[in-house]
């Protein structure tokens, strides 16, 4: 019999393939769960044309956009300029890359000496508590700009083009992230470029591919634990067919549905500060499924690590006074690790 230590650092993978319940260390309490309650669609996740938006005849799809980024802190981008076919291809190379056999993936490992976490490579849950309960998911994270500071030694070679699409999916990811953020400096009423310059070339970049392998018991686990992003903004390609992504609204989860060729947008964290809370960092997290994997794609974009994160002066008044303490970018990330493992919210050490 595997002990307790052993199973914490198996892959998920790995479990599936032995065909077992979750091991306890992967079931949540009870209380955590709240799985029961079927989803209650109260109104539909919102989809907002960037094309549409970007145009001089945008002002509904504006209206639109601002009240997704204020009541969801989410929304699904269509018409964002990159083709479905390259969308299919950065899918397909991350599900063949997981694919592979497990000592082809374990060169990529984010364990140093086999034990020690580090934030980038393959692998699982960073483990900061005996008593942590892990997530259902297997996951490589790269960092992908600045691009001087890539560590290429965990970048992929199999598939042969991963490192190539991943690079142009970064490039063009930078274009949508621009669009978005004039966008939204726009339905505020700051000068458009506000929140685009706060994002110069030392502001990340870092992508998560996530593996979500069936789970004989979705009942019991999670994919994802219920969370909210640390970065400013997250990009995200969802898997094309199974769904699992669930916010939490008026104290209901929703689906996020499938929605081919779409991306998903979810404030961050750090969008929440920079708007002094108008745009809200939506809760969400991810559900299994009893026969299906699925993957997706999630680029994580982030402030220069040491510039301050706190609420631009433009919305910050009398009726409107400062809501977030200042916080260094890179202590705000560093904190949201340990607290992401442990169940807690970093955002709400940082509240006024
Ligand atoms: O896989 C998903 O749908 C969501 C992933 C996510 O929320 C994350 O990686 O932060
Ligand atoms: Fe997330």
């Amino acid at each position: 019999m595997e002990g307790e230590k052993e199973i914490r650092s198996r892959l998920v993978q790995e479990l599936v393939l032995n065909g077992r319940d979750p091991p306890s260390c992967y079931v949540q309490r009870d209380h955590d769960r709240q799985l029961n309650a079927p989803p209650q669609p109260s109104s539909p996740i919102p989809v907002i044309d960037l094309d549409h938006l970007s145009q001089s005849d945008g002002a509904d799809e504006a209206v639109k956009f601002r009240s997704a980024l204020q009541s969801w802190g989410l929304f699904l981008a269509i018409n964002h300029g990159i083709p479905g076919s390259f969308l299919d291809k950065v899918l397909n190379l991350s599900r063949e890359f997981f694919h592979l056999p497990l000592e082809d993936k374990q060169k990529f490992t984010n364990l140093i000496d086999g034990k020690d976490f580090k934030l980038e490579g393959y692998g699982n849950d960073i483990v900061v508590s005996n008593g942590q309960i892990l997530d259902w998911n297997d996951r490589l994270y790269l960092l992908i700009q600045p691009e001087d500071q890539r560590n290429l030694a965990v970048w992929p070679t199999t598939p042969i083009s991963f490192r190539d699409t991943l690079h142009e999916f970064g490039k063009k990811t930078e274009t949508v992230r621009a669009q978005i953020l004039r966008a939204m400096a726009k339905v505020l009423e700051l000068k458009e470029d506000c929140f685009v310059n706060h994002f110069d070339e030392k502001a990340t970049m870092n992508a998560r591919f996530n593996y979500y392998p069936h789970c004989k018991r979705p009942d019991l686990v999670f994919g994802l634990k219920p969370h909210s992003d640390a970065s400013a903004m997250t990009i995200l390609l969802l898997d094309k067919e199974v769904g699992g992504l669930q916010v939490h609204k008026n104290a209901e989860w929703v689906d996020v549905p499938v929605l081919p060729n779409s991306l998903l947008v979810v404030v961050g964290d750090g969008m929440e500060i920079l708007s002094n809370g108008i745009f809200r960092s939506p809760i969400h997290r991810v559900l299994t499924n009893s026969d299906k994997e699925r993957v997706s794609v999630v680029m994580f974009i982030s402030l220069d690590p040491e510039k301050n994160l706190e609420p631009l002066d433009e919305l910050v008044d009398e009726k409107r006074p400062r809501m977030y303490k200042t916080v260094r970018t890179k202590d705000f990330l560093a904190d949201h690790y340990e607290d992401f493992a442990e169940g807690k919210r970093t955002m709400d050490f940082y509240k006024i």
